[in-house]
């Protein structure tokens, strides 16, 4: 029998819920560590109730269904850590913070797959935008697409200055942002500059970023992290149940919209993206990628 989601992830969570504490690790933090979801490493450090997670799939940072199942499960398990009361995202590759969805996981896909694949993004986009811990991404690096959606979930995002860009650049590839993507863009930037940047699939510099409001900070590379540790000190001064409530009144209405229309937003990315054209459209530009290279 087909397991729901929230079945395979409470077996997920059994499964590598163990907290190890490596012989280096300072005696505050507690590492989320088993083999299985070593594509994202996840510690919480005790004494200040701040996680860390790095996404961790080199050379990249693609997201694949698995890597979307891992973070899905070490948010769940953070969320129920009472002492846990903030998150900060990152990548362990410096340079590039994500590379949105992993554009294998549409290109030829086995429907079953591509539906498990959508659903557990729409599942994890619906935990970290309203989630109840303090939320902030430490970008540093490129960030675009579903790179940039990430991001778009946390409460605070710091990205590194260089010549990285962010943004939502689904149509350079002929695929269109859903409209929990829009939602999440229009909340932070506006309805006339989502209107600009996601019809011209804008990947923004930092500094223009932080122009339009994309982005809050732009720090040196080597400042993302301390900077992110400095803002959440902030953010974990407010007390957390008025922080969450009012966090909830803000982004609730964009999580329950989706949630509504669950469903059909699966049966619409099916249908959209196995379409000839749109595989047509998926393949020149994974050949662009490689290309590039050469
Ligand atoms: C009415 C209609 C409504 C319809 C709405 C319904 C449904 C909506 C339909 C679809 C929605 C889909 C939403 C999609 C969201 C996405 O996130 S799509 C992914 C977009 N990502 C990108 O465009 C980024 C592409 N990558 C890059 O630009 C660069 O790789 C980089 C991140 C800037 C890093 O550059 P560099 O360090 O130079 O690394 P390389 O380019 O050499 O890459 C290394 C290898 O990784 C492969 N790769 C890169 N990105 C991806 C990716 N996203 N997926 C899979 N693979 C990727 C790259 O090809 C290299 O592979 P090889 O080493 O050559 O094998």
């Amino acid at each position: 029998m087909a397991l729901s989601f929230s079945a395979k992830l409470m077996r997920g969570v059994s499964r590598c819920a163990a907290l190890v504490t490596p012989k280096t690790a300072p005696t505050s933090c507690r590492y989320f560590s088993s083999a299985e979801n070593s594509r994202v490493l996840v510690n919480l450090n005790d004494k200040t109730g701040v996680a860390t997670m790095q996404l961790n799939r080199p050379p990249v940072n693609s997201l694949n269904l698995e890597v979307l199942t891992d973070m899905t499960i070490a948010l769940d398990k953070l969320q129920t850590e009472k002492d846990c009361r903030g998150m900060i995202l990152t990548s362990s590759s410096p340079g590039i913070f994500c590379a949105g969805l992993d554009i294998m996981e549409m290109y030829n896909p086995q429907e079953d797959r591509l539906r498990e694949f959508w659903r557990t993004l729409q599942e994890l986009w619906k935990m970290m935008y309203g989630s109840r811990l303090a939320t902030i991404a430490a970008i540093n690096g490129h960030s675009p697409a579903g790179g940039c959606l990430l991001s778009l979930t946390c409460d605070y995002r710091i990205m590194a200055q260089g010549k990285f860009t962010i943004g939502l650049n689904e149509t350079l590839l002929g695929i269109v942002a859903p409209f929990w993507f829009q939602d999440t863009m229009v909340n932070t930037v506006g309805h006339r500059e989502t209107e600009r940047a996601l019809q011209l699939g804008l990947l923004y510099s930092g500094e223009n970023a932080l122009k339009v409001g994309l982005i809050d900070e732009l720090v040196s590379p080597e400042k993302v992290m301390e900077t992110a540790e400095g803002q959440m000190q902030m953010w974990l001064k407010i007390p957390d149940f008025a922080r969450q409530l009012t966090k909830e009144q803000l982004r609730g209405p964009t999580v329950q919209k989706l949630a509504q229309h669950q469903e059909a937003d699966i049966d619409h990315f099916v249908n959209f993206i196995t379409k000839k054209a749109i595989q047509k459209s998926l393949e020149m530009y994974l050949n662009m990628l490689k290309q590039k290279k050469k």
